[in-house]
């Protein structure tokens, strides 16, 4: 009998079908429910984005108008998940602390004890508007509380990105910065197949509930091969410091064959569609907080590991900088990551319910042969 062909890592595996989103590496295309994602950075907020992903088609202005003010009703933390997270040592990484947060909210749940509870999709479209309302005030409170900073409360004349922001830093910063912050959001909210969003399928296939699904999700994120790759990018920059410095960094890091964070993808062979959107606001931010030292950096590593080892940017490369220049922590980089992807999430664990099979594959057994306790 021949061996089974193993994929490891699934790599080039096609698993299922989506509707939601399609990568397209030959193109460099990512589209959104068929929207280009470039079209929709451009000219939608993120609720529009989200209400995409979620039910198919962009809001009517009415539905927007709605949507819009459920989320704001729905942003208040309760004091049960802020007892929660001031019970994390300020110290534990923030997705840590978010992904308590969550599996925390649905411990609070009592709906998903009802009959049909988990699976009924009115409830479900529920749950998700709530964490999409949720996440940006548990991200931002986790990082007031590392700088020992008191809560700030939402503002209902904001909209999500503002609002983001306002919980933040307590202020809401210049309109270049708004709209660099909303467009990383854009672009941040769905990939399809990718490791946490193909998690929380896996969570949703066994028929488990959506916030399991998302707690899960959070854990595969915050891996530095995924999501947790933006915070490690700003830690990468941190080490080089300066461009000139930039060439001899990346050798010495390459000879000590380490993964340089920010780059190469499983996907994109030629380059992230993301990128060139992302490093445009990049670029706007520099100018608006005249770094451009920080963009010199940024090019000199891209043109250094272009030159030895031909890989491109990711979405995380041009990200991690861009969050820093609006002054979030690094350890809040991938916090924000998730809040963006918890409206792609969402919307393929809806997909996985309503056309299920159990996520189970198979393995070639390679341990010893059968023997037996004497
Ligand atoms: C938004 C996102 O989540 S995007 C991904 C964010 N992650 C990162 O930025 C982490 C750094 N990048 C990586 O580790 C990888 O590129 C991954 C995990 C993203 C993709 O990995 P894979 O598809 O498995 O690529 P694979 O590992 O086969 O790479 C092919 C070759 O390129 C090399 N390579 C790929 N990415 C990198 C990198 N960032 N630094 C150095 N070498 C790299 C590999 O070592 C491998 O070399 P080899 O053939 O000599 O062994
Ligand atoms: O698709 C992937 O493998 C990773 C990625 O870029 C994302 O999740 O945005």
């Amino acid at each position: 009998m021949t061996d089974p062909e193993i994929h490891k890592g699934l790599a080039g595996v096609v698993v299922d079908t989506t509707n939601i989103s399609s990568v397209n590496p030959q193109t460099n295309s990512l589209l959104y429910r068929g929207y280009p994602v470039q079209e929709l950075a451009a000219k939608c907020s993120f609720e529009e984005v989200a209400w995409l992903l979620w039910h198919g088609e962009l809001p009517t202005p009415e539905e927007l108008a709605d949507f819009q003010k459920l989320e704001r009703g729905l942003r208040r933390m309760d004091d049960r998940t802020r007892r929660a997270l001031d019970d994390i040592p300020a110290s534990a990484h923030p997705m840590d602390a978010l992904r308590t947060a969550v599996s925390q909210l649905g411990g609070m749940d009592p709906t998903l004890e009802q009959p049909n509870g988990i699976l009924d999709p009115e409830l479900n479209l529920s749950r998700a508007v709530y964490l999409f309302a949720q996440l940006p005030t548990i991200v931002a409170y986790i990082q007031r509380r590392r700088r020992g900073l008191e809560i700030v409360e939402s503002r209902d004349d904001l909209d999500y990105a503002e609002n983001f922001l306002w919980l933040t830093f307590g202020e809401v910063p210049d309109d270049v910065v708004v709209d660099a912050f909303r467009v990383s959001l854009v672009l941040y909210a769905e990939h399809s197949f990718n490791a946490s969003t193909f998690t929380a399928r896996v969570i949703a296939s066994t028929l488990s509930d959506v916030y399991s699904a998302v707690t899960g999700a959070i854990g595969a994120l915050k891996g530095p091969l995924h999501g947790g790759a933006n915070e490690a990018v700003m830690h990468a920059f941190d080490e080089i410091g300066s461009a000139d410095r930039a060439e001899a960094w990346l050798d010495d890091a390459l000879a000590e064959k380490r993964k340089i964070m920010g780059f190469g993808h499983r996907v994109y062979k030629n380059g992230d569609s993301r990128v060139p959107t992302m490093r445009a606001s990049l670029e706007t931010l520099a100018e608006h907080y005249d770094r451009q030292d920080l963009l010199d950096l940024y090019n000199a590593l891209e043109q250094a590991m272009g030159d030895r080892k031909n890989i491109k940017p990711n979405l995380d490369y041009p990200s991690g900088p861009a969050y820093n220049l609006m002054g979030f922590d690094t350890e809040t980089f991938t916090p924000l990551f998730a809040a963006a992807r918890v409206t792609g999430w969402t919307a393929h664990i809806f997909e996985q319910y309503a056309a299920n099979s159990l996520i189970r594959p198979l393995s070639l057994y390679t341990g010893p042969a059968e023997r037996h306790l004497s």
